[in-house]
């Protein structure tokens, strides 16, 4: 796995490095520059006339020093100095001293002229508000024009905590990412404006952000295939565990559907619905695997008894707001010791009650809200969310001492003092109806297998996107429906296996 630290992070790494490992910060600048020459040249790009755009902080400072380096080799170069030079960074100063008795034009104004490539060393992870006037207009105009791009660490503009675009920000083909990836660089919009990504490594000491559960994991293959249940070949039906699902209103029958045949194709032992009696006979002719027990009021006795059944509930997919769901729900939140995944309607009735957390009775839990759920849980705006996501989840989840999967475009896994994770497979043609109840029914699934939690939440996410992006070779962008994905898990495991060979 690899770290997707902060700019904050990075920056705490960047001082940890030059103060405890007494690596200079002008030695990590030669370091980062010359590394950045290496990848220009390995991919070949047209260095015939280079253009680096260079602001005052530090990513400035290793635009200048990428010039000069240049520069010695022949290469024609021109600097355009961003900024006002006054506050430039002391590192920036030494380097921009060390261009003067070099060939390499320098110019505070576009220096006109035809340019085979730019480099962008506007701004890094030192960015931190809105960018406006010179910078951004300058931003604009490197935007308007056809010639290949380069971001030095990070595209300008593009918040490396949150990946939001701050006013305006570069477009570039490639983005050579210092040391590590930032956590905006995989989250959207930011993610389009990288281009390719390629990390190089300079030396700097990553053990601050190592050691804190904070810091976002992005999982290798391998830490997934690490992460797969075993199937003995000595089982039975009741090895692989006994899922309940409660969901499905009237109308909504295909949410349960859509859970128990997910946990059935993850390879659930035995599922059971909990659903109105309205859906008996579309569930089963839907999935005749499924045992039924339906309900029209609130029995508490019936409830009681089947949560003893269960090792793991899922309870919310398309569950409905009425009295009736709602009495479901704290009876289980009151008496279900196991596992329990609390999702869609079942998340908005526990955001109307300030206790329920104090209610619930499960070892393992885990929500699984989208963004506007988990606004409602916390009452507060999506943007909020989206701004400082890794902050809201972490703090969230060790508040409540649960795990969470906060499902975006890039989903983001936390549970109490674990690392959050952040995914990666997936794609746009999962935008649609059904596509959570499934992520439901896989982590149920895991769970029933006998992972816990996390692990439950982060591989179910993995194993759903992959099916995504499986699925949409087969069946397109458009036409991907959610009850497809379930039928690629099988193919998303082994995918999983063959790439661990
Ligand atoms: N020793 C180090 O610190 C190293 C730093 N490195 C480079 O340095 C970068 C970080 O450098 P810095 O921390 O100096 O930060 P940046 O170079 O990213 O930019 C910070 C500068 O921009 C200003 N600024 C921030 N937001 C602004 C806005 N919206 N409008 C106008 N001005 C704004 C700040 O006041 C500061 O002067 C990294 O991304 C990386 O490229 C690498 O050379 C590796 C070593
Ligand atoms: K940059």
């Amino acid at each position: 796995m690899i770290y997707l630290p902060t700019g904050s992070q990075m920056s705490e790494a960047d001082l940890y490095t030059i103060e405890k490992e007494n690596i200079p910060s002008r030695t990590l600048m030669e370091r980062a520059a010359s590394s950045c020459v290496d990848v220009l040249i390995e991919e070949e790009l047209d260095l015939s006339s280079t253009l680096i755009v260079c602001g005052v902080g530090n990513n400035g400072g290793d635009g200048l020093a990428i010039a000069r380096l240049l520069s010695e080799q022949g290469l024609s170069v021109a600097v355009w100095l961003v900024g006002d030079t006054t506050r430039m960074s002391f590192e920036a100063k030494e380097q921009l001293s060390q261009l003067q008795n070099t060939k390499v034009i320098i110019d505070s104004q576009y220096p006109k002229g035809f340019y085979s490539l730019i480099i962008d060393a506007i701004f890094g992870v030192g960015l931190k508000r809105e960018i406006q006037g010179s910078y951004k207009e300058c931003i604009s105009f490197l935007n308007q024009q056809k010639v290949t791009k380069v971001a030095v660490d990070i595209p300008s503009g593009i918040s490396s905590a949150n990946g939001q675009v701050l006013g305006v920000a570069l477009q570039v083909d490639l983005t050579i990412a210092i040391q590590c990836q930032k956590l905006g660089m995989a989250l959207y919009p930011g993610n389009e404006y990288c281009g390719r990504i390629i990390t190089k490594k300079i030396g700097i000491s990553t053990l601050p952000f190592e050691k804190e559960k904070k810091t976002v994991l992005c999982f290798h293959n391998d830490d997934y295939y690490n992460l797969l249940p075993e199937r003995p070949a000595h089982a039975n039906k009741g090895t692989f565990g006994k899922v309940l699902v409660i969901g499905g209103s009237k109308g909504m029958a295909g949410a349960a559907y859509l859970n128990a045949f997910s946990a059935y194709k993850m390879g659930a032992g035995l599922v059971r619905f909990y659903t109105p009696e309205t859906n008996r006979s579309i569930l089963q002719t839907l999935l005749c695997e499924g045992i039924m027990t339906t309900y029209e009021s609130f029995h508490e006795k019936e409830c009681i008894e089947l949560l003893s059944w269960a090792d793991v509930v899922l309870i919310g997919s398309g569950l409905g707001l009425s009295e009736t769901a709602k009495e479901i729900l704290f009876c289980v939140l009151e008496n279900h010791e196991k596992k329990l995944v609390i999702d869609g309607d079942a998340l908005t009735l526990i955001s109307q009650c300030s206790n329920w957390r104090e209610r619930v009775k499960a070892k393992e839990i885990i929500l699984t809200p989208h963004m506007k759920e988990m606004s409602r849980l916390l009452h507060c705006d999506v943007s909020t969310i989206q701004e400082n996501r890794t902050e809201v989840l972490t703090s969230y989840v060790n508040k409540n001492q649960l795990c969470c999967v906060l499902k975006d475009e890039r989903t983001l896994v936390g549970a109490s003092n674990q690392n959050p994770v952040l995914n990666t497979s997936g794609n746009n043609a999962m935008a649609k109806a059904g596509s959570g109840d499934v992520l439901t029914g896989i982590i149920g699934g895991l769970l029933s297998h006998g992972l816990n939690a996390y692990e439950s939440g982060v591989l179910g996410v993995y194993l759903h996107g992959l099916c995504g992006d499986i699925g949409r070779e087969h069946k397109g962008e458009f036409g991907l429906m959610a009850s497809d994905l379930a039928v690629y898990l099988k193919d998303a495991i082994n995918y999983v296996k063959e790439v661990r060979k």
